[in-house]
């Protein structure tokens, strides 16, 4: 599955005027989204995940229009506060996406608040990847009857692609399913790659960012080594390392802007606010194909079948939920695909083996009702 990897090795030019491919490319638009990054004590992680089965809904048996019936929430009361519009992160509001004659998504609304973990989940194709690159202003939702839909980030409708706007304190950035690591490079340098090329940091404080990013996605003492040293799910953390080490101000990449100056001092607490420092990631997406990998990692599911989000609940609905098509079929489908297609022995440890995506990077409202810690299920030591 997830096809945002190796179909999105599309170049970008970054500061300096360098050409580089995939999770740079990503990066330069991160760089552009986000100026000023303060952290905050309460940041929460958001996460999300899709995962591909073959499932075989869409027989005549179980065609969509069943589904459609599903699109609500079971239980939601549990968890779900009352719906306050400010204190959502994501929302997408009737996004229809075609590629040439075929219409992918076809009215796709959903919400996702700040510190929510969710996850996308649906067939192979049904597009996923196209929402998650919508979110990331990658691409632009189509027209539809002269309307456009809508994306909110934060609240602030997104125009465009990303690279035409800066909402602050947000950053977005892609991780690539392949982790796009140079094989011939450490650790430490795939990770602290755009600072070593574009920004005059040195050596030292790279190491140490590195360092640190490394440990904020759960890898110690691994910078000396080469990606062929690593796991599958260790490329993965590295890649996402690489991604969120640049959560540092672009005035830190552009050593010319004036902030700059500020940054490059020696005074500490300016530099902590300018800076926003590894381990107070905010929120992240991913992807996995493991349904008990998405079970440990998010806590509610959206369904998305035939373009639409069909069934949305929370992660142990899926699987436990009294409806009889989810139950018997999805789940039993997941299994499945699981064991023939995957290996039934992926570890949680493995999340980033098997998933990756997309990040944002975010610091939480301050008046966001959601406690800190929540979510809980955040994977492994990336919580
Ligand atoms: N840039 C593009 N041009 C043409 N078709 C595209 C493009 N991007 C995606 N598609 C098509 O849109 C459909 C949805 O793709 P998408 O990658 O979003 O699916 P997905 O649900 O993420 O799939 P998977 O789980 O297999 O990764 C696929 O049929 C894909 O071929």
């Amino acid at each position: 599955m997830a096809s945002l990897s190796g179909s999105m090795l599309f170049p970008a030019t970054l500061p300096h005027g360098s050409t580089r491919s995939t999770r740079f490319s990503i990066w330069s638009a991160g760089t552009i989204t986000s100026l000023c990054y303060k952290p905050r004590n309460e940041q929460r992680k958001v996460v999300c995940a899709c995962m591909a089965p073959p499932w075989n809904i869409g027989s005549d048996e179980y065609p969509a229009t069943k589904f459609n019936n599903l699109y609500k929430s079971e239980h939601l009361e549990t968890v779900m506060e009352p719906e306050d519009d400010s204190d959502f992160l994501i929302e997408c509001k009737n996004v229809y996406k075609s590629f040439g004659e075929k219409d992918i998504l076809r009215g796709v609304s959903f919400k996702i608040r700040h510190g929510e973990a969710v996850g996308i989940i649906g067939p192979s194709g049904t597009g996923k990847s196209t929402i998650l690159k919508i979110i990331a202003g990658l691409l632009a939702p189509d027209k539809m009857n002269n309307q456009d839909g809508e994306v909110y980030i934060r609240g602030r409708k997104r125009d465009g692609l990303i690279s035409d706007q800066d909402i602050s304190g947000l950053r977005i950035g892609l991780v690539f399913q392949s982790a796009a690591l140079f094989d011939s490079l450490t650790v430490r340098e795939n990770v602290g790659f755009l600072l070593y090329e574009n920004s005059n940091m040195g050596e030292e404080q790279i190491s140490e960012l590195v360092k640190e990013t490394l440990a904020a996605v759960g890898l110690k003492g691994v910078e000396d080594r080469l990606p062929s040293e690593l796991s599958g799910g260790m490329k993965k953390r590295v890649a996402l390392a690489g991604s969120i080490i640049c959560d540092i101000t672009k005035e830190s990449i552009e050593p010319e802007a004036k902030e700059m100056k500020r940054f490059s001092k020696t005074d500490k607490a300016r530099e902590e606010d300018a800076v926003g420092k590894p381990g107070k990631i905010a929120s992240y997406m991913v992807v996995a194909h493991q349904h008990s990998t998405i079970g440990r990692a998010v806590d509610r599911l959206l369904f998305l079948y035939e373009g639409k989000i069909v069934w949305q609940g929370i992660t142990h609905e899926f699987t436990a939920s009294t409806n009889p098509i989810v139950q018997q079929k999805l789940t039993k489908a997941l299994r499945q695909k699981t064991q023939t297609e995957i290996g039934p022995s992926i570890s949680s440890d493995d999340f980033l083996g098997t998933a990756g995506r997309l990040a944002v990077l975010h610091p939480p409202p301050k008046d966001s009702k959601h406690k800190p810690g929540f979510p809980a299920k955040a994977p492994g030591n990336l919580r």
